[in-house]
């Protein structure tokens, strides 16, 4: 992770006059998914950079000690060994950047976690909705931190943001910073919930000046995600944040992400934006749950070169 956030005071002309431009922010999108990402013999090695941003999700009502068991197993060894060894990356110790798990869950992904340098991050807040009383929310930050997650995943009330009470959600997201002691805190937007780019833009600078590690997109449970346009609306907010400040701050995207196709975007999107520096899982995470087997698929067709003949295809 990179070095914490310290936040600044809640200054109201920072977000007062923006106003978005949501034509231009709809080409830049269109211009970046449109482009070639990179060459044939690149993809494998930016695939598995991709890897190293997971954090690999389980946020389901059936999650139970065993499936996170799995995925731990998983972050720890991602990519399969013979491929790792065909990249010559095989004792590079390849894992995904960190396991998100409920606070519920939080304890059996340390347990399993211990041995390994991967951090558990814990959804909080009353995740997805953040509709709990506040003391509720800061109580579960406090209960993950002491289970052991170092990373928090707060999500903002966003009742606030769509009514304009902009120093309310300072002052919550502050005390949700103080609540997480050491953890970073990454503070999800719930972007598909706030309207238009402009409140993403507030929003994303209000969660920088409050303390905020990472930003990111959305829970994954909401019916729009994490989509292009808003990730630049969110990537220039980081920028004016960093020119203003000094101080980087991380971008997760997460929800609905399952496709390496979309992992390569997600990169490039990153790169152009913010620059090579935010290429890392101390500053960009993708949030997913079902991104990974896809990858795993793409490496194995870029290294072997081993695409299914035609008429092997099943369709006799
Ligand atoms: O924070 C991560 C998201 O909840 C994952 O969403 P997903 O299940 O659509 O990949």
């Amino acid at each position: 992770m990179s070095a914490r956030n310290p936040g600044t005071t809640f200054d109201l002309e920072w977000i007062s006059n923006i106003r978005v431009n949501t034509q231009a922010v709809l080409k830049r999108a269109q211009h970046i998914q449109g482009q070639k990402i990179c060459r044939n013999q690149w993809q494998a090695a930016w695939l598995l950079k991709g890897v190293t941003c997971i954090d690999l999700t389980t946020l389901a009502g059936d999650d139970t000690p065993s499936n996170v068991h799995r995925l731990c197993l998983k972050a720890i060894q991602p990519v399969r060994y013979d491929l790792l060894k065909k990249m010559d990356m095989h004792n590079k110790g390849v894992t995904t950047a960190a396991v998100c798990v409920y606070p519920s869950r939080v304890a059996d992904a340390v347990m399993l976690l211990k041995n390994s340098n991967l951090p558990v991050a814990s959804v909080a807040t009353g995740f997805p909705a953040g509709q709990t009383p506040l003391e509720t929310r800061l109580q579960e930050v406090r209960r993950a931190v002491a289970d052991g997650a170092t990373e928090i995943d707060i999500v903002i009330n966003r009742t606030l943001a769509l009514t304009g009470q902009w120093k309310a959600m300072f002052d919550e997201i502050r005390q949700f910073r103080e609540a997480c002691g050491d953890a970073h805190m990454k503070t999800i937007l719930a972007v598909g919930e706030l309207g238009t780019f402009t409140n993403v833009y507030k929003a994303s600078m209000v969660a920088m000046m409050a303390g905020s590690d990472f930003i990111k997109t959305s829970t994954g449970k909401e019916a729009v995600n994490a989509t292009y346009p808003v990730a630049i609306v969110m990537a220039r907010a980081i920028r004016n944040y960093f020119l203003r400040t000094g101080h980087k701050v991380g971008f997760k995207p997460a929800g609905g992400i399952r496709t390496a196709q979309e992992c390569l975007v997600w990169l490039a999107l990153i790169k152009e934006e913010l620059g090579n520096d935010w290429l890392s899982p101390h500053l960009f995470r993708l949030g997913a749950s079902s991104l990974l087997a896809d990858i795993e698929r793409q490496i194995y067709h870029y290294v072997t070169g081993q695409y299914a003949a035609y008429n092997e295809l099943p369709i006799a």
